[in-house]
């Protein structure tokens, strides 16, 4: 029997490449498709609105369908509307909407006791393995003689709303926790002074319709080492979006990453 799932924010960007993706696989089922009642094309067919044809399925708030699985990529107060939806339907939740206060992180966390839920700032396959490669890197680099600084540049098309991105974060996050850094600051302007080594620097470029590039920059004295990951299109983040989900359905509540989904 195919998982029945849910997508949330399907008008969007990456709704879009879910609802084309999703209905593809013959081992899920796509049951229900949910914006927000002011959005411009709510009520219209989520296939059309994908741009592969019609799909009987339109942009609803709410449906009498049940479902084992719910796709959130959308806005924080989206999110917000996925976690309570979830909740309601008893079904598993994968949250891949960034910029969170800790309101709703802390709504996440509550919910997990109750469903599954795969959270990430990155469903990508490379992205994930090249958070692996950054653990290893910062735990061999920590006391290097000289020290190792760290810089976070990261590429994203014009219309993302937060800022650096949620993945850039991540990146940061498991290599100060390997190094022992505390600081992060975000860009630099004026007269600094010398670069301290405990600190991560982020740097956010926006322009045109990139689809997300990361770049982490270890800095030695002699010798630099970057690890570059780049998207061609949305697809990397929407087929891994729907792995979790197969993977979530039916597993015990609590919180899961996309390392148990990819198995790294
Ligand atoms: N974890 C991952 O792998 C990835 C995460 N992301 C994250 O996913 C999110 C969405 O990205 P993207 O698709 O590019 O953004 P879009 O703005 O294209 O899509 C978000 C969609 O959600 C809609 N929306 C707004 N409010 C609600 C609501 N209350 N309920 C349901 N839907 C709502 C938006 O409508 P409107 O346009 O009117 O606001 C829009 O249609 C971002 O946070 C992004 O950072 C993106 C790619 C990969
Ligand atoms: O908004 C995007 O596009 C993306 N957002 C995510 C993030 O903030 O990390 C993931 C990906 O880089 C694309």
């Amino acid at each position: 029997m195919p998982i029945t799932i849910a997508i949330n924010g399907a008008a969007g960007r990456m709704g879009q490449r879910l609802v084309a993706l999703g209905s593809e696989d013959k081992s899920l089922e796509l049951v229900a498709c949910f914006e927000y009642s002011g959005h411009p094309k709510f009520g219209q067919d989520a296939g059309d609105v994908a741009g592969i044809g019609e799909l009987g399925l339109h942009l609803v708030d709410q449906t009498d369908e049940t479902y084992e699985a719910i796709i959130d990529f959308s806005v924080p107060e989206g999110a917000h509307a996925a976690i309570e939806r979830a909740v309601q339907a008893k079904a598993a939740l994968v949250m891949a909407t960034t910029g969170l206060e800790e309101q709703h992180k802390a709504k996440i966390r509550e919910a997990a006791n109750v469903i599954p839920i795969v959270w990430a700032p990155s469903m990508s396959t490379t992205v994930n393995l090249t958070m692996k490669l950054c653990e290893i890197a910062a735990d061999a680099l920590k006391d290097i003689q000289g020290g190792a600084d760290v810089e976070i540049m990261e590429r994203h098309h014009r219309y993302k709303e937060d800022s650096p991105s949620g993945t850039a974060l991540r990146f940061g996050e498991l290599i100060a926790n390997k190094m022992g850094i505390t600081k992060h600051i975000h860009g630099r302007e004026g007269r600094p002074g010398k670069r301290p080594h405990d600190e991560i620097a982020y740097h956010a470029i926006r322009t045109g319709d990139n689809p997300g590039e990361h770049t982490i920059i270890f800095g030695l004295l002699g010798e630099t080492m970057e690890l570059t990951v780049r998207a061609s299109n949305r697809d990397c983040y929407a087929s891994g979006a729907l792995q979790a989900a197969k993977f979530a359905a039916g597993k015990k509540p609590g919180l899961y990453s996309m390392n148990d989904v990819l198995g790294l």
